[in-house]
């Protein structure tokens, strides 16, 4: 469920027409996601041929004071075409707008599915499309300070308390109490940085086909470590959903599909192991603090921690070898 605002036919109409996008013709509520709500909306379009849209309702998590950042990174993407969904201005040239003290946001709506088992080709798809944004988005100007970097976890795994962390399994506590320390003392601070998607996940790439239509969800975006997001999204494409099974072939599509667009320094590339260990212990911390704040009752259903030890794990007994940079194009 994600539709936590019941907005009337009304409302809905008279914000539709604050937009030259046509008059309202539908909308439904979009059942994925847990931050926000979605709606699908279909208009008249401002020819009378029919358009589509996503209505955005920003309900927790989001400072609104940081959607300039998104919204504007998403415009700046856009116009680059890269395949990113644009924002509706209003007719006053706001990207967003205060409906009943929430802010909304209404933006293109983009073809495609998100795939649960990529092909090797619809990787490489999605490590080229990673790699366009890295790169269309060096002249964005705006910044956004990652508030998920080591220190961060650490902070995240405090509140929970070691007791609370080991009840949901003990390894977990001893792989956070093994990796932790390092990753925070040896994070590869000198990397080059630009603007990152940071939550590069299947259920945020549209497809059609074998071709990336659509990168969404971009409210984890920020400035950082441009190789950390190519470690995210390998540890969040190359595996099973519950970490047990690494799958090279789409493994060595993804990092093909990357350096096909933007090369990866010697050092970027050698800092892959510890970037890709670091990836999973971002969403160890995010998914351990939400396992304990959301009752087993909730409807949102919880992600399980356990699923990025085992990715933890395996980077780091397989260290370089969990990644397939090809010679020819290592050094671009
Ligand atoms: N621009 C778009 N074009 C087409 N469909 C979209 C677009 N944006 C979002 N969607 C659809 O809406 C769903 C929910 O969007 P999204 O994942 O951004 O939700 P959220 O609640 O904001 O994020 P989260 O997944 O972090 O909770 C997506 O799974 C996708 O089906
Ligand atoms: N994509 C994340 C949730 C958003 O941070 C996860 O699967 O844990």
């Amino acid at each position: 469920m994600a539709v936590y605002t019941h907005l009337g036919a009304e409302v809905l109409a008279d914000l539709i027409g604050q937009y030259d996008v046509g008059k309202l013709v539908s909308a439904k509520g979009i059942a994925e996601g847990v931050s926000n709500s979605n709606w699908l909306i279909e208009t008249t379009g401002v020819d009378g041929t029919g358009a589509r849209f996503i209505l955005t309702m920003y309900e927790r998590r989001i400072d609104v004071r940081e959607l300039p950042f998104f919204l504007g990174l998403l415009d700046h993407l856009a116009a680059k075409h890269c395949p990113v969904p644009a924002t509706i201005h209003d007719r006053a040239g706001n990207a967003y707008r205060d409906l009943d003290g929430k802010s909304v946001a209404l933006i293109e709506f983009l073809p495609g599915v998100s795939i649960d088992e990529p092909t090797p080709q619809q990787a490489h798809a999605v490590g080229q499309a990673l790699a366009q944004i890295h790169t269309a988005s060096e002249d964005f100007s705006a910044t956004r300070a990652n508030d998920l970097r080591p220190a961060d976890w650490g902070k995240l795994f405090e509140q929970c308390g070691d007791d609370a962390i080991a009840a949901i399994n003990p390894d977990l506590l001893a792989a956070i109490q093994s990796h932790l320390p390092t990753l925070i003392d040896d994070w590869p601070e000198h990397l080059p940085k630009g603007t990152i998607h940071a939550d590069l996940f299947p259920d945020n790439v549209l497809m059609l086909n074998d071709t990336v239509s659509g990168l969404i969800d971009f409210y984890f975006a920020c400035s950082d470590i441009a190789a950390y997001d190519l470690a995210v999204t390998h540890a969040a494409w190359c595996f099973s959903d519950d970490g047990t099974q690494f799958h090279s072939d789409i493994s060595k599509g993804l990092i093909g599909g990357y350096l096909s667009s933007r090369s990866l320094t010697p050092a970027e590339q050698e800092a892959l192991p510890i970037l890709a260990k670091g990836a999973a212990m971002r969403f160890i911390a995010t998914r351990t603090f939400d396992w304990i704040d959301t009752p087993d009752t909730a409807l949102v259903a919880r992600k399980d921690p356990m699923a990025f030890v085992r990715r933890l794990n395996h980077y780091d007994a397989l260290g370089q070898n969990a990644f397939h940079i090809p010679d020819q194009t290592a050094n671009g």
